[in-house]
């Protein structure tokens, strides 16, 4: 079935609902989608916040979904119930919400995205966009005619700490492509995630960013190494460059908190779009990087904006901009 001919949405020509083998039904390209592309945006259905009653939570969701017009109704019915039987609308909505926002605590029902299964290495991302009420979602790689568009439930880690999550919080065994590797390639891949893991909690701390930031950002890049080896692409990329524009603009180096903003802009962009509220602030610290509020705690690594070097290929401007001996 189509989407668009299934009257669930006008968001999108680019997926056909299919069925998957161990998963139900799932989003599946109908053509290459280019990275970047935006293939959903979606206005919720209704939201948490419609909910009148926290003691009668399955009657007041009953309420809220009968008032919805004919078609409404009916995509809210047709989505899956991971836990038939009693209470058969909180379920649904426990089996399909997404939170407006990574900190929210009101979710919404989206009848297209609530069709997208979860990967733990997924090929796309969605944002909630305040200003526009809707939830977006960017192919965040090349997806080629046929596969499954796929997106993260969850925050990410080694395979043990996923699936303890997937069973937690969304009540289900992984069956995507990364938790389906053999023992030995997991191992590996485990491995890595769990040393991002690590790095990514030392580079937190504000006593090394202040006393051996060369330590600090080599981490980074470490971090964003093991990223690109496990293809993740989601908002822990955009964060990592951030952190790195940290580091630079607490030494008062204007040219590398520049050259970082630009890469946390881009990433940003690919998972959220151009109208992600933090790319406005990023674009400002690509022209102004001294107007970074921490900038400039000490002047160790001062640089000009001017000192970005404009003349060198990408191998000698990844050296320059890590700070990296050879
Ligand atoms: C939000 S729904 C996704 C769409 C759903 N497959 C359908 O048929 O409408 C989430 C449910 O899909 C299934 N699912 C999603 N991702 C999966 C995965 N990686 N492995 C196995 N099942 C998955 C689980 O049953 C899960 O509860």
């Amino acid at each position: 079935m189509s989407i668009v001919d299934g009257k669930m949405a006008d968001e999108t020509q680019l997926l056909l609902l299919e069925d998957v083998p161990g998963k139900g039904k799932g989003l599946i390209a109908r053509e290459k989608i280019s990275r970047g592309t935006c293939i959903v945006r979606e206005t919720p259905l209704f939201t948490t916040d419609a909910l009148e009653d926290p003691n009668n939570v399955e009657k007041d969701l009953a309420r809220i979904v009968k008032s919805l017009p004919k078609d409404g109704q009916r995509a809210f019915l047709s989505l899956h119930n991971n836990n038939p039987g009693s209470d058969p609308f909180s379920n649904v909505v426990r089996s399909n919400g997404y939170p407006l926002g990574p900190s929210s605590d009101v979710g919404g029902i989206f009848p297209v995205v609530a069709r997208f299964n979860h990967s733990c290495r997924p090929n796309a991302q969605h944002a909630w966009n305040d200003k526009h009420h809707k939830m977006l979602v960017h192919a965040v790689r090349d997806v080629q005619p046929g596969d499954e568009v796929t997106l993260s439930y969850i925050a990410g880690g080694p395979s043990s700490e996923r699936k303890i999550s997937i069973k937690t919080y969304f009540g289900f065994e992984c069956a995507c492509e990364l938790c389906s590797l053999s023992s030995a390639e997991k191992r590996v891949s485990d491995e890595r995630l769990h040393r991002a893991q690590q790095l990514d909690k030392a580079i937190g701390d504000p006593k090394r960013v202040r006393y051996s930031p060369d330590k600090a950002l080599a981490d980074c890049r470490a971090v964003l190494d093991i990223y690109q080896h496990e293809q993740v692409m989601d908002l822990r990329v955009p964060r990592l460059y951030y952190d790195a524009l940290q580091i630079c603009g607490m030494h008062s180096d204007q040219a590398r908190v520049a050259a970082f903003a630009q890469r946390s802009r881009d990433a940003r962009v690919l998972c959220e779009g151009e109208d992600s509220t933090e790319v406005a602030e990023l674009e400002m610290l690509v022209s102004k990087p001294w107007s970074f509020e921490n900038f400039g705690v000490t002047k160790n690594w001062r640089t000009e904006l001017h000192e970005m070097p404009q003349d060198v290929d990408e191998e000698g401007f990844e050296r320059w901009l890590w700070k990296a001996k050879s």
